[in-house]
């Protein structure tokens, strides 16, 4: 009796050990223990989750049939009877499930390849995934890395983005790094891979502080930023310090982008002289400073009163499109946020679209405007966007800078930090007018 005693207090201590570890070290126990486990578990378990989620395929394998068991009755027949039992190896039907490949611990789960069976594509892995997270009792599942015959599973057992932190990294220019994606690694948006991008959401899903997160980080790199804030500039005009130009105006608007239009024709103009294709490729000392251009709410843009505004909208539009096909190769990029984007803006919209080849999708209302915004990229990643719930306003799905979509999360960046950041770096915007007027010299970050 007191021997079980101690056993079960023995017991009781190293499960109470185990827990206080899992509470306070719990990077140290997953990968003590919690990943040998889940690991184990894995392996073993596979066949069954890759039977219940389809992923198996019948193969025909020669098995040893229990006619060769000597069962009652068998031994009183003959012994020619009793061979001819023993060699019934048959061929018969077995379920195969894809071959994994070793488990690697993450910090937030694991990841691991597994082998396609012939037939199978990366899809057949995104259409179970939900099921293999259910099996494993996980948060999500994700299909990354996909190669010839095989795809990576990417497990992590709770959501990554319910609290997002961006350490500090050295500022690059035109690269800001605006919150995390699911996979635990930072989001970064380099403007010189993906020029434009297209920030949509609802009503207080996170697109503003979206762009309090790259006002930030662009703010003390050696950059102009351009705001086009047509809510009457609520927005836009806390950060007018770090702005070369706001427009909250339809007509300071038209002036603006016909200016932006005649900087990248300048900017032509210049790398024509030099015989060179892009501004990069500008001798430094001639290189023109870059420009990125926020765009708060794009529908204001596109929409119009009465018929007389119909030619302020037309240019606009077409000012917008020219800058956006145009300034790629010159250094002028372009954000443009939105609620609602839809072909029911006017021609244009569709057209704009097309060139903003980064695409952020926050929680949306319609799902025309998610339609709009993803619809091109992957179905999946629609389908991803309108699971975002209201409750977890800056969660969106990315699109853009590696071929795949994300998930990601942009860092809570308040107004007065975003303003704080604007009045600081003031000193490093250029002036608008002098920036248009020659080729100017990029000034150094203080
Ligand atoms: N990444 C985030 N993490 C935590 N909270 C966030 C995040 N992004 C936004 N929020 C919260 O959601 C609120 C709404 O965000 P935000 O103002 O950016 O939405 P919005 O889409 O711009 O809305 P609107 O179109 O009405 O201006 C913010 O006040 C903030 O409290």
């Amino acid at each position: 009796m007191s021997d079980l005693v101690v056993v079960l207090g023995a017991l009781a201590a190293a499960a109470a050990g185990l827990w206080a570890w899992r509470r306070w070290h719990p990077a140290s126990f997953w990968y003590g223990v919690g990943f040998p486990v889940r690991a184990v578990l894995v392996y073993l378990t596979w066949p069954h989750v890759a039977s219940g989620c389809r992923l198996t395929r019948q193969r025909r394998r020669f098995r040893l049939t229990l006619d060769a068991v000597p069962v009652a009755g068998v031994a009183s027949r003959s012994a020619a009877t009793v061979v001819e039992h023993k060699r019934r190896v048959r061929r018969v039907d077995v379920e195969r499930s894809p071959r994994l490949g070793v488990l690697r611990p993450t910090r937030l789960g694991w990841r691991m390849r597994v082998r396609l069976h012939d037939g199978q594509v990366p899809a057949d892995y995104e259409k179970a995934a939900e099921g293999i997270a259910h099996a494993w009792r996980v948060h999500s599942v994700r299909v990354v890395d996909v190669r010839p015959g095989y795809v990576t599973l990417w497990a992590t057992m709770r959501d990554p983005l319910t609290e997002v932190t961006v350490s500090p990294a050295p500022v690059e220019l035109l690269r800001v790094r605006p919150g995390k994606l699911e996979n635990g690694r930072d989001w970064v948006i380099d403007f010189r891979t993906v020029p434009h991008w297209l920030n949509a959401g609802a009503t207080q899903s996170g697109k503003s502080n979206l762009a309090n997160a790259i006002i930030c980080d662009l703010a003390p790199q050696p950059v102009a930023l351009v705001g086009f804030d047509l809510k009457g500039g609520v927005e836009f005009t806390p950060y007018a310090p770090r702005l070369s130009a706001l427009a909250t105006t339809r007509k300071e608007s038209v002036d603006l982008l016909t200016d932006l239009v005649g900087e990248v024709e300048n900017r032509m103009g210049l790398c024509r002289a030099h015989g060179a294709r892009n501004v990069w490729t500008l001798p430094e000392p001639l290189r023109p400073i870059p420009v990125v251009v926020l765009v708060d709410e794009v529908a204001e843009l596109f929409l119009m009163a009465d018929k007389s505004e119909k030619d302020e909208v037309s240019r606009t539009a077409t000012a917008l499109l020219r800058v956006a096909q145009l300034g790629r190769a010159f250094a002028v990029h372009l954000i443009v946020c939105g609620q609602r984007i839809g072909a029911d803006l006017g021609p244009g919209v569709t057209a704009l679209r097309a060139q903003l080849s980064g695409r952020v999708c926050h929680r949306v209302n319609d799902p025309e405007t998610a339609n709009m915004t993803l619809g091109d990229v992957d179905p999946a990643a629609l389908d991803a966007a309108r699971a975002i719930p209201a409750e977890t306003p800056g969660v969106c799905i990315v699109a853009g800078q590696d071929g795949t979509w994300h998930r990601a999360r942009s860092v809570y960046v308040p107004e007065h930090t975003a303003e704080q950041a604007a009045r600081e770096y003031a000193h490093l915007t250029p002036d608008w007018e002098t920036l248009i007027g020659s080729v100017p010299v990029t000034p150094t970050a203080a």
